[in-house]
């Protein structure tokens, strides 16, 4: 597809991004901008591709008028503003299965040169040293391994660590003891683990609740000779408590693949201390892992591009290609029925209730709800879409509520849409008919009818009397309006009547305001749903 450009800003695998060459994507990869020269390179992008190293800011995603898609090819999402992402439109998705084995790796070559010290015992001989005495070890036999985070990475760690023969405990307030007690893990209080383990590892993301999580009150309750690990995010521990714990002999020794600040400055008093053992955010960084995350997400934004399916997303549910096969018409129905409804009144919306009844109830609704959300709220910022239509109606205060009727028995129409305002709002319902599956706009509150969701309409309220037709057919064809299809409905003879008409073109105020002054009418609504 030679529209889309993608902006590859970190040192991404070149072979890993082949699934998007293959597809004919325009690819362009300068690693390390930054500022301004980052903001320019950036600005044609419809897709960006990080590791962890460029921050994607809000700024940053301003800059990038045309961005729809962020790929992080690799798990930790926290150097991109998500919430920015999602306020602005744009999907983010990451790879978080590709370099979980990689990462444990990682995490298990740092305990053991923690264990062995051999790092340091490395540096010794190679000055010319031969210091058998000092770097005595400890054995891992034996030994209590607390893992905070028992999920890909924490998981991979414990079963490595059992095939040492060390106890595994964890702390993982997202686990249920069923799961942990499967894995042969103890799960425990967060304190308990603090106060057990020998060597401590940390696999947690980095978020408000977890940053700190390990400082000096953790400090306190650990065993004297405790040894720590980090292949997961600086902030997570309070890097001058773990200074301070080590020199005064409390925390034995401390691996370190993550800083708070990447890099770290050159004295950070951490880098100064014999017992710190530290590598420069490698955890990740094998051929294979690297191959493997660029791949994915390289096959994940080829397709949100090419088919609109969703896979990986941080800010938006999954929707497989093949379900969106089946969901297709239902999500251009319910869009087109949101983009009605908008049209529909003036008055700010505070509610939409939307039911789902037969096949539709059984299949993704969220997404149908996401793409009504979209068409109804169009008209509020021009990157309205699928990723961010429901923060947004969140954000206006609407409330939006759903219900699923999965038996079509009752003869349900697939979708009811009621959007209410503070006078009142309005209930419309569509279907799907025939082979081709072609969506109908079938009621209006509460009027039967059958019209196509598309092209230019009239919706006119009028006192069910003769003749109202013909002064409305006589006003439109004085102007050159040419009426293409013209729907009645009405639900008691002489009551209120309502006609939807079909025009082959726009319809302006003008004509919109003589329509009204006939004595008939009660009300009418353009509506425009080609554009
Ligand atoms: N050093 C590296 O190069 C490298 C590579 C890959 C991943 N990582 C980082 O490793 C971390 C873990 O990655 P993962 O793929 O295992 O993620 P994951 O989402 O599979 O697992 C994270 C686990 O943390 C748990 N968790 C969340 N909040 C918690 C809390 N407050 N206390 C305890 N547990 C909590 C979750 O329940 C989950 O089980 C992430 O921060 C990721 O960015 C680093
Ligand atoms: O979260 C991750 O995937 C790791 O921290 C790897 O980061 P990197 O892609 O910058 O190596």
């Amino acid at each position: 597809m030679d529209g889309v450009k993608v902006f590859v800003a970190d040192d991404v695998s070149e072979s890993g991004l082949e699934p998007l060459r293959a597809a004919g994507f325009q690819i362009e990869k300068r690693t390390g901008l930054k500022g301004d020269a980052l903001f320019e390179a950036v600005r044609d992008a419809d897709a960006l591709i990080v590791r962890s190293e460029t921050k994607v800011t809000a700024e940053l995603m301003d800059a990038a008028r045309r961005l729809r898609a962020i790929g992080r090819a690799g798990v930790g999402v926290d150097n991109i503003d998500v919430p920015a992402a999602t306020a602005r439109g744009i999907v983010v998705m990451n790879a978080p299965d590709g370099n979980t084995m990689t990462t444990a790796e990682h995490t298990f070559a740092l305990l053991l040169a923690l264990a062995r010290r051999i790092p340091q015992a490395h540096a010794s001989l190679k000055a010319g040293r031969w210091e058998r005495k000092k770097f005595v070890g400890t054995e891992l036999r034996g030994k209590t391994l607390g893992i905070i985070g028992l999920g890909r990475i924490g998981r991979v760690v414990a079963s490595r660590a059992q095939g040492f023969e060390m106890k595994v405990i964890a702390y993982d307030p997202f686990v249920s003891p069923e799961q942990a007690r499967e894995l042969d893990i103890e799960l425990l209080p967060l304190e308990a683990v603090f106060e057990r383990a020998d060597f401590l590892t940390i696999h947690t993301p980095l978020t408000p609740e977890t940053r700190g999580l390990i400082g000096a009150q953790a400090f306190a309750r650990m065993k004297k000779g405790v040894r720590i690990i980090n292949c997961a995010r600086g902030g997570l521990i309070d890097e001058q408590a773990l200074y301070e714990a080590i020199r005064s002999g409390k925390v034995a020794g401390a691996a370190l693949d993550v800083f708070s600040e990447e890099p770290p400055p050159p004295d950070h008093p951490l880098l100064a201390l014999e017992e710190v053992v530290v590598t420069p955010h490698l955890g990740a960084s094998t051929r294979e892992a690297q191959e493997s995350v660029a791949v994915i997400v390289a096959e994940q934004l080829r397709d949100y591009f090419l088919t609109g399916s969703v896979r990986g997303a941080v800010n938006m549910p999954a929707v497989s290609a093949q379900e969106l096969h089946t969901l297709q018409p239902y999500l251009a129905l319910a869009e087109a029925l949101g983009r009605f409804q908008a049209q529909l009144t003036d008055e700010p919306v505070r509610e939409v209730r939307l039911e789902y009844a037969g096949e539709v109830a059984e299949l993704n609704t969220g997404a149908v709800t996401r793409a009504f959300l979209a068409g109804l709220l169009r008209n509020v910022s021009a990157r309205v879409n699928v990723v961010n239509s429901l923060l947004i109606a969140e954000e206006r205060g609407i409330a939006v509520t759903t219900s699923q009727r999965r038996s079509a028995a009752e003869d349900l129409p697939a979708l009811r849409a009621s959007v209410v305002t503070v006078s009142g709002g309005h209930a419309v319902a569509a279907d799907l008919f025939g082979p081709r599956n072609e969506g109908r706009i079938t009621e209006i509150d509460g009027f039967r009818i059958e019209v196509i969701p598309a092209g230019h309409m009239l919706v006119l309220h009028n006192r069910d009397v003769p003749g109202v037709i013909g002064k409305v057919g006589t006003c439109l064809g004085a102007r050159q309006i040419n009426i293409s299809r013209f729907h009645l409905g009405r639900r008691e003879r002489g009551g209120e009547a309502m006609a939807v008409i079909e025009t082959d073109g726009p319809v302006s105020d003008e004509t919109l305001n003589a329509l009204r002054a006939i004595d008939e009418v009660i009300s009418v609504r353009y509506i425009e749903l080609d554009s």
